[in-house]
């Protein structure tokens, strides 16, 4: 375990697009930042589950792919230099007899600090996996709960199981790569963006998707970590196999908040509540941001989740610069290292 503490004005948990953009927020107002993730790449849920995902509503882009996002991102953030610790999830957080904060990461890092921004999304977020005989033999082989690049199911028999936007998006996108799609879900409803709802029962029209509703996965065919099919029932117990190379489950995250539920926050319901204006907790100097936070009229969105970005740099300020007034401005090339 290293000695060294490392000292910085700003601490950001999770380098998801609402914390690396608290880099950049927290640069234009003089402070350093230190960002720690639990996973080895920034980006957060846009990288690990949704990379090649179009976003449609990023104020300016028209559409952006979620990967294109976090690169442009990271970035903004580089000229403030920030220090990424990543592969290490934060652990613990300790006021210090000087009122800062002592963070302590899953593997030594410490890092004192004046303030710290929350931006953990749902924590240490994992999918919520099928009750399936057998499924960690498939999984990361055959058995996917999100797809990192689309041409690697390329020329296969894909069963998507869910109901929601995920598995209707990738269902969309899949199409026109895979040799057969099919799509599992337990009622003929789904809970998507209805355009897209539209324009997958166009594929379903065209016979390059197959809907086998109204079932849900039973079981796994196969053997050495290669699915051969897809066994899916009714709620009769009436069963089939799909003939199938690879099974994608989108039921969604779980919400696993890990070591930030120990931290004597104000929680609700999984989420960090927040005051506004400023996304203060009940703790002082500490703030949170994005997904994870909580106020009245909260939306789960990233551009929302910008916004508070910005609140908290500004309300972290006369922390970290005591008695220097912040008066209000427009970013100009002034704040940002480098720019003409
Ligand atoms: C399939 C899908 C499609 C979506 N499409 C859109 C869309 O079109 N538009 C939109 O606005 N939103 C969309 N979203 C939602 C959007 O991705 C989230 O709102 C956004 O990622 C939240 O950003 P965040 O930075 O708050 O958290 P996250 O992206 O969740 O990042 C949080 C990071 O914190 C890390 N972390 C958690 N706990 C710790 C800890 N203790 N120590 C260290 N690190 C920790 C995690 O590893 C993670 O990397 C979509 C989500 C999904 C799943």
């Amino acid at each position: 375990m290293s000695h060294t503490v490392h000292r910085t004005d700003v601490v950001i948990v999770g380098a998801g697009p609402v914390g690396l953009f608290a880099v950049f927020e927290c640069g234009m107002l003089k402070m350093r930042c230190h960002v720690v993730d639990a996973l080895d790449m920034v980006g957060g849920q846009c990288t690990a589950l949704y990379p090649e995902k179009p976003i449609y509503d990023i104020p300016a882009h028209p559409a952006i792919e979620a990967a294109d996002l976090i690169d442009r991102l990271a970035e903004q953030a580089a000229p403030f230099s920030p220090t990424y610790h990543l592969g290490q999830q934060v652990e613990k957080l300790t006021r210090t007899d000087e009122g800062r904060w002592l963070v302590e990461t899953s593997i030594g890092t410490r890092i004192d600090t004046q303030a710290v921004i929350i931006a953990a999304g749902c924590g240490a977020f994992g999918p919520n996996r099928p009750p399936l005989d057998g499924l960690e033999q498939y999984e990361g082989t055959s058995v996917f709960y999100m797809v990192r690049r689309k041409q690697d199911f390329a020329g296969k028999r894909v069963v998507i199981a869910g109901g929601g936007d995920s598995a209707v998006d990738w269902t969309l996108s899949l199409a026109d790569v895979a040799e057969k799609v099919y799509v599992v879900h337990r009622r003929p409803k789904f809970r998507a963006a209805p355009e897209s709802v539209a324009r997958m029962d166009v594929l379903v029209r065209e016979g390059k998707v197959e809907m086998v509703v109204p079932y849900q996965l039973s079981g796994l065919v196969g053997g050495n970590g290669q699915l051969s099919a897809v066994r899916v029932a009714t709620l009769d117990g009436e069963e089939k196999d799909l003939p199938a190379d690879a099974l994608l489950a989108f039921f969604g995250l779980s919400m696993n908040l890990g070591p930030i539920a120990e931290w004597g926050l104000n929680l609700e319901r999984s989420h960090i509540g927040v005051s506004l204006p400023g996304c203060a907790t009940s703790a002082p100097g500490v703030y949170a941001i994005g997904d994870i936070a909580t106020y009245p009229g909260k939306l789960k969105l990233i551009l929302c989740g910008f916004s508070e970005a910005a609140q908290a740099a500004h309300a972290i300020h006369p922390l970290v610069h005591p008695g220097e007034a912040l008066h209000f401005e427009y970013s100009t090339s002034k704040g940002v290292p480098g720019a003409e």
